[in-house]
């Protein structure tokens, strides 16, 4: 068994293994005639059968009640959910949105969810769906499971008590959560309320990269990824359980928490991680990287190479580079690019681009730093390093080009100058000049 440690078992995609009752997880064997503490055997398996090895993920639960017990699902009403993403023309226009506001009803988490952007399906399990999320009540009586893809969840204001069939996920900003598809939950608000990104994978899952030439250490390390030791509830009551299902929701009652599996023991598993234990890894003699060199967490697509979402982080960071332009540089990239801001400022972007805002700029959209960031990095002294302090970004890059939603495109947080940010670029063109 891996080291546990305040209520977590620490690394990447290992197999587990954790009982709340002593014994309650059978020896050497998944399925024995009768399970101890008459709990029942139960496999959850996030990838087929017969995938590789490496890759190969499942787990083995025990629990109070199987998970086919509850009333029969009917459709629910999306919400701001969107059902899918066919039919919408995606925009090459480059967006920017304000923060989701606090709601002033009670709304839990899954009310909270609006959908900005997304691309693909998940029944061609391969795409993404971006939502945000803005909340001021616990879930109460009802448990959550997306059957569409696992969810990446990224805090931006206020902790998450995230309550998985596997154990308790709790979960900060500046930290993310990873919600398997089809592990049941429910989220409480410790502070009260809380709004962040949730990136809905429908791909294949999230992994670590490999490190190339980086060597064997680096970037996201494996221990630093922490998953929940097994914790129950055995109550009965009144309940709902919430499933999103080929883009819409679906509600079933249930008569008991979900949340009841008293031993479980496998690899696929929820997990966080802290974004500040991140190695950051950059440029020592000139130039600025790719942000490639900031990839947490890829879903590979069947291409190589070319993954159908990466998550990138752009977090404090020293940058040294001499005779270089060290802020993002001007670009148009083949991926697309859905960015969201955790804390502080980002140094592509004097203002505008706020803590809780979030920017789409599709595929070979021109993009880069703003006219007064340009103005103060190409005039900066760069023969010391400078550190970058007091922010966290990250983006959800994606193969294929993202389509925002029409909440999104008409929603009172789009900012409709978000262009004119480039409008002051001066032209200094001289040819007599070199
Ligand atoms: O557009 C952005 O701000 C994200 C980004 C950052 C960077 O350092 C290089 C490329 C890139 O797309
Ligand atoms: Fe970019």
């Amino acid at each position: 068994m891996t080291v546990s440690t305040d209520g977590y078992l620490s690394g990447f995609g290992n197999e587990f293994a954790t009982e709340a009752l002593p014994g309650a997880l059978p020896a050497h064997r998944n399925s024995p005639q009768r399970v101890a503490y008459g709990l029942y055997a139960e496999q959850l398996s996030g990838t087929a059968f017969t995938a590789p090895r490496g890759h190969n993920r499942r787990s083995w639960l025990y629990r109070i009640r199987p998970a086919a017990m509850h009333g029969p699902f009917e459709p629910m009403g999306n919400g701001r959910i969107a059902a899918g993403f066919d039919g919408i023309a995606p925009s090459p226009n480059q967006m920017r949105w304000s923060p989701l506001p606090m709601p002033d009803a009670p709304t839990d988490f899954v009310d909270g969810l609006v959908t900005m952007a997304g691309n693909g399906s998940p029944a061609a399990m391969t795409g993404c769906a971006i939502h945000v999320y803005a909340a001021n009540r616990p879930m109460q009586g009802r448990y959550f499971y997306s059957a569409d893809g696992e969810m990446l969840i990224v805090p931006q204001q206020g902790r998450l008590a995230i309550a998985t069939e596997l154990g308790l996920l709790a979960v900060e900003p500046q930290e993310i959560a990873v919600i398997p598809r089809g592990v049941r939950f429910k989220v409480d608000l410790p502070d009260g309320e809380a709004r962040g990104y949730v990136c809905e994978n429908f791909g294949a899952l999230l992994r670590l990269p490999d490190l190339g030439p980086i060597g064997s250490n680096g970037l996201a390390n494996p221990r630093d990824f922490l998953t929940p030791v097994a914790r129950y509830e055995d109550v009965e009551g009144d309940f709902e359980l919430v499933a999103k299902f080929g883009g819409n929701l679906w509600k079933a009652s249930i008569r008991h928490s979900p949340l009841d599996v008293v031993a479980w023991h496998g690899n696929y598993v929820p997990y966080k991680y802290d974004l500040r234990h991140f190695n950051t890894i950059g440029s020592i003699s000139y130039d600025h990287p790719d942000p490639s060199i900031f990839l947490v967490l890829q879903a590979p697509s069947d291409t190589p190479g070319v993954d159908t979402l990466d998550f990138v982080i752009f977090p404090p960071r020293w940058l040294a580079g001499e005779d270089t332009f060290r802020p993002p540089w001007f670009h148009r990239n083949v991926a697309s690019e859905f960015m969201g801001l955790v804390h502080g400022a980002y140094d592509a972007k004097a203002d505008g681009f706020v803590p809780g805002g979030a920017s789409l700029h599709n595929c070979m959209s021109g993009h880069g730093p703003d006219a007064a960031t340009f103005d103060k990095a190409s005039g900066a002294d760069t023969s010391r390093p400078h550190k970058v302090t007091d922010t966290m970004a990250f983006m959800f890059e994606t193969r294929n080009p993202l389509v925002a939603t029409p909440y999104a495109l008409q929603s009172p947080q789009l900012q409709g100058n978000y262009q004119e940010c480039w409008a002051g670029i001066a032209k200094h063109f001289n040819p007599a000049k070199p």
